[in-house]
């Protein structure tokens, strides 16, 4: 697996570091200003004290001087042994000779004050004080007291100061670098959490989507245009549905579930992501060749073959994939995911459960469906769609009961295009809204002309799309369409297809329920393709069931059997049967005899304009069938 490069503890360690080499110069620098402050303290002290003591033996020692005598001289200076730090001391007449001295030890000079000195009275240094006290009577000198004193009892004591100082310091030091170390460890974890949060999903445990593109930006940069690696990128089919059945929850436990099987699938080298609500990453490294990505998404493929266990519930569940490689198709981050996605979408438009390479192809594809997307938009918006009419033929009363309305799009560029591309364009944009609101009403409006033109007898069938079986007003909006034109309801038609029914049947049952309360008919479209749907039908309110075309083609073959067991179930059911694509008398007369109620195909009519649908109703259709096979003008 990738590993994430995150800034973990950085943070921590080097506030520490910081904090503590702050602290420790901090220290210093307090503990040398607080040195030097105690040192000039102590001495300006002792030099005070010293003097007071000198002065008081100068004066003591003047008669001494006078005298000239020794031996007074040398016990006024015994006042002074006292004195801490005393090295030397000495009593000079007025021309310097010296008339009494004390050393304390022998090293030590007499004293023999400068000029200076004598001027200034004292002179201390770091070491050392000297003092030169004038002996005086009535003013003038009549001699001087010289003293030599030694500081190093001040320096024991600055030391002792500073060793206290140090281990106090020392002391307050380490204390805060435990604290410190305390709450480095708590931010550290608080950093680990923020990390988490920044770069994980909670739900799957798997690296999220900022992850994601960090990593992949980093890989593509790191090694440039060396870089081969793959890109997968994964949707759950249908999740939203799941998570809506059966809650968040458990929703949540079949993501977790997805993410343990895509990790299964990964290599080692391979980092799985989670980047959506059901969106998944793999980002395949190395990768070297296309044959190697198609192996990959098989095996991905093959993850989701075995059901997932969830709430007492085995749910099949499929995915849709879109790979694309680095190099081949792109380099760089957004080039990369832009194609993985552009194969997921193609993967998705061929009909999910499914995994696509990119093809460059795709791409021209995807513009092409932008243009329409947006024209298919004017279109709506200046109604330029149309309807054609499909008549349907009830074979045993051998006339039309009904027209189904078939939306047409001649462009004026692009020519005409055909519903199967535009449709599902509309669906997955939203368009199908208003597009099957607009053909509701034009097909209302189309019966009432006809109607006022004597053309009765006969109803519309239109086709609605799953889109506009979830909008919640589309029985209001009915029914004051049917108000506004003043069509009866039961003269509409509502043509839903089975396999959308079936994605989200309950829901959809309630819906079917109020617009039959109301009168309008509803047939099941394209019948037999998921014959899963069966165990719904006796719940469904329905008229009518339309069996799809794709098993009239096999009449004569195959469709013989499906057709005969479809036409029997629903009419014990009570439903009206449909046979749709209806081609040729064989397969007309083989319907009529299995039971068949309704045709509607190109052996009847092709899908006309609503001026040759209003000629056909003129027509007496009996005659057309089957002998006369098509009618005339195709639209
Ligand atoms: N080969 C063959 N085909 C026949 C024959 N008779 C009719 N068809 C074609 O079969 C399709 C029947 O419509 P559908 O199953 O509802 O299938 C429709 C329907 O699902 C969708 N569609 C068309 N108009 C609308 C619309 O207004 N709203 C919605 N939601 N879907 C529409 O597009 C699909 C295709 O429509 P069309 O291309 O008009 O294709 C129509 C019709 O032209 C025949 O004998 N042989």
């Amino acid at each position: 697996m990738i590993a994430l490069r995150t800034p973990v503890g950085r943070l921590g360690r080097s506030a520490t570091t910081t904090s503590v080499v702050t602290a420790a110069a901090a220290l210093l620098v307090a503990g040398a200003l607080l040195t030097t402050f105690e040192f000039l303290t102590l001495r300006s002290d002792f030099v005070g004290d010293v003097r007071a003591q000198v002065g008081a033996t100068a004066i003591n020692s003047t008669a001494a001087v006078l005298f000239d005598d020794a031996e007074a001289g040398a016990e006024a200076l015994a006042a002074l042994r006292t004195l801490p730090g005393l090295q030397a001391a000495a009593i000079l007449r007025d021309d310097g000779s010296l008339l009494a001295g004390f050393d304390r030890d022998s090293l030590a000079e007499a004293p023999a004050p400068s000029a200076q000195l004598l001027e200034r009275g004292f002179r201390v240094d770091l070491r050392e004080l000297a003092i030169a006290e004038p002996i005086a009577l009535d003013g003038r000198r009549v001699g001087t007291l010289a003293v030599r004193m030694s500081l190093d009892r001040l320096h024991t004591r600055v030391r002792n100061f500073v060793a206290m100082f140090l281990l106090v310091g020392l002391g307050a030091l380490a204390f805060s670098v435990l604290l410190m170390s305390r709450m480095r460890r708590q931010v550290h974890s608080a950093e680990l959490q923020l990390d988490r949060m920044a770069h994980y999903d909670p739900v799957t445990g798997l690296p999220n989507r900022n992850a994601f593109s960090r990593q992949l930006d980093d890989r593509l940069h790191g090694r440039g245009e060396n870089c081969r690696l793959g890109l997968l990128l994964l949707d759950v089919d249908g999740f939203k549905a799941i998570n809506d059945s059966l809650g968040h929850h458990q929703g949540d436990v079949l993501l977790g579930q997805i993410a343990a099987r895509l990790q299964a699938a990964a290599r080692q080298e391979d980092a799985v992501y989670r980047i959506g609500g059901d969106e998944f990453a793999i980002v395949l490294v190395p990768l070297d060749s296309v044959a190697e990505a198609d192996t990959f998404g098989r095996r991905v493929m093959a993850q989701f073959e075995t059901p997932f266990p969830v709430a007492g519930h085995e749910l099949h569940v499929t995915v849709s994939c879109g790979i694309s490689l680095a190099p081949r198709d792109a380099a760089d981050l957004h080039g990369l995911t832009s194609h993985a996605d552009t194969a997921l979408y193609q993967a998705k438009r061929n009909g999910r459960n499914a995994f696509e390479l990119f093809r460059p192809e795709m791409n021209q594809r995807n513009e092409h469906r932008l243009r329409l997307r947006a024209e298919l938009h004017k279109a709506i918006e200046q109604g330029a769609l149309e309807l054609a009419y499909q008549p349907q033929l009830a074979i045993a009363a051998d006339r039309v009961v009904g027209l189904e309305a078939l939306a047409r799009w001649h462009h004026p560029e692009l020519g005409t295009i055909p519903p199967s591309e535009f449709i599902p364009l509309a669906e997955e944009s939203g368009l199908i809204l208003p597009l099957g609101r607009w053909v509701i009403r034009a097909a209302c409006r189309q019966m009432m002309l006809w109607q006022a033109q004597g053309l009765d007898g006969f109803r519309v069938a239109v086709n609605v799309s799953v889109r506009q079986m979830r909008d919640a007003q589309l029985p209001e909006f009915i029914d004051a369409t049917l108000t506004a034109s003043g069509l009866a309801p039961e003269r509409l038609e509502l043509e839903i297809t089975e396999s959308l029914l079936l994605e989200n049947a309950e829901a959809h049952i309630a819906l079917l329920q109020r617009l039959h309360a109301r009168g309008i008919r509803l047939s099941i479209d394209d019948f037999g393709t998921g014959f899963s749907s069966m165990a719904y039908l006796p719940r469904l309110p329905l008229d009518q069931l339309k069996i799809d075309g794709s098993f009239v083609r096999e009449i004569p073959g195959d469709g013989e059997a499906i057709t005969t067991a479809i036409i029997a179930m629903a009419h014990q059911l009570r439903l009206e049967v449909v046979a749709e694509g209806v081609e040729d008398a064989v397969q007309f007369e083989y319907l009529r005899q299995a039971g068949c109620d309704v045709l509607q195909g190109y052996l009847l009519s092709r899908p006309l304009t609503p001026d040759q649908a209003g000629d056909f109703l003129r027509r007496d259709v009996a005659s057309a069938v089957p002998a006369s096979a098509v009618a005339p003008a195709a639209h």
